[in-house]
């Protein structure tokens, strides 16, 4: 587990509202951010952005294939613990491997809603125990999605992947690789996603002015589905330490609000709503999951989840295909012994025949030797 101490000022602390203030007081925390969308959208870039730091390294071409092999979508963890004076972060970094990736994406979001149900059932169990010191807390904080900056909107992949995240997590969209498009482009796919996540009525996080202000909060919430630039290299020497991507007719900052959000998405995670994002998922959606299944599941056992359903429908099928393979070659093996006992039993039958015609020959022998011995006699 990577150990960055005093990345760039992560925390700004001297303008924390006094909820925050008290939580960075604590000394301690532990924050789950999930990074969801399809390869190559600049998750781990990003994601070293956002902390200031190296959380996540970046794929190599060898490690990308071996991992792009397995034909399903998997969680892939990673751990870092980052100090600030005298605060520290526990941050977990979970990437979901081979999302959109493949050709046919149907269900690809299963796993992601298995995973989170997964941790929101762990933590239940340790509610339930009577010692409750020492749980462990991996429920996922916050997921940012990211959308491919392509100018008529999103893919139906996102919009029913998103609806279907929203009720397991804090979703968080954005629009990844921003430089890619022009600021008129940039503003229509905001209006066309927003437009898009009315009608379907997605709920998304947006940040309460109770956990900073009025303005930012306003300000962050108009701000989404958030274009963020990703970059690892500084933009030049005469702005040494400003993070950028360069291109031979300029540059673009990431932390400057006229190239793109990014600095308003760090100030939503981290400087402003980081605590509100963690309260949101233990008061809003744990509370759900845990009142839905307290409610619904039968005799305290948990409600099968749409794969585990899949999977003993899938053996379900195969002992069904093996017992009927099975019962069509016993019958096949029974047909082919009563075939040749049938033959068997004719050449018995026949032989049996032969036997009696062989008696009968005999009896009719025997029969004309005592007339004839009876002739003799009397003579
Ligand atoms: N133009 C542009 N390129 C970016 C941006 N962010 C990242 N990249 C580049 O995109 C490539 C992929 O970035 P990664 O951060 O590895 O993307 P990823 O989504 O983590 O990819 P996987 O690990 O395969 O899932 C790298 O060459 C980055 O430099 C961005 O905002 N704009």
């Amino acid at each position: 587990m990577p150990l960055v101490e005093k990345p760039q000022l992560l925390f700004n602390q001297s303008s924390l509202p006094t909820d925050r203030e008290t939580f960075i007081k604590k000394e301690e925390c532990y924050f789950t951010v999930m990074l969801c969308g399809s390869s190559g959208t600049g998750k781990t870039t990003f994601c070293n952005n956002l902390f200031s730091s190296l959380v996540k390294s970046p794929k190599s071409v060898d490690n990308f294939s071996k991992v792009h092999k397995q034909k399903e979508v998997h969680i892939e963890k990673t751990k870092a613990i980052i100090k600030e004076d005298d605060f520290r972060l526990n941050l977990t970094v979970l990437d979901t491997v081979g999302f959109g990736d493949f050709i046919n994406n149907k269900d690809c979001w299963d796993v992601i809603t298995d995973y989170l149900d997964d941790q929101h059932e762990k933590y239940l169990l340790h509610d339930q125990q009577s010692l409750r010191l020492q749980r462990k807390d991996s429920r996922v904080h916050l997921c940012l999605y990211f959308i491919k900056p392509v100018p008529y909107g999103m893919l139906p992949l996102d919009v029913v992947a998103m609806n279907k995240l929203s009720k397991h997590v804090n979703v968080i969209p954005v629009i990844a690789k921003a430089d890619s498009l022009t600021k008129p482009e940039l503003d229509s796919l905001k209006g066309k996603i927003n437009k898009i996540l009315q009608a379907q009525n997605i709920t998304l996080f947006f940040p309460s002015a109770i956990y900073s202000a009025d303005e930012i909060a306003k300000d962050l919430s108009q701000a989404c589905p958030f274009a963020i630039v990703a970059s690892k290299e500084a933009v030049n020497d005469e702005n040494e330490g400003k993070i950028g991507r360069k291109y031979p007719w300029g540059t673009s900052e990431i932390e400057n609000e006229d190239h793109c959000d990014f600095s308003k998405l760090k100030n939503l995670i981290i400087n402003n709503h980081m605590l509100e994002l963690i309260q949101s998922t233990e008061k809003v959606i744990y509370e759900r999951y845990r009142q839905e299944q307290l409610i619904n599941r039968k005799n305290g056992i948990p409600k099968l989840k749409k794969a585990h359903y899949e999977r003993l429908n899938e053996e379900k099928a195969r002992i069904q295909k093996k017992v009927e393979e099975k019962s069509v070659e016993l019958e096949n093996t029974f047909k082919e012994r009563e075939e040749k006992l049938a033959v068997v039993r004719d050449d018995l039958n026949n032989e049996l025949a032969e036997y009696h015609d062989k008696v009968r020959i005999l009896e009719t022998q025997l029969d004309a030797l005592r007339n004839y011995k009876g002739k003799n006699q009397k003579k």
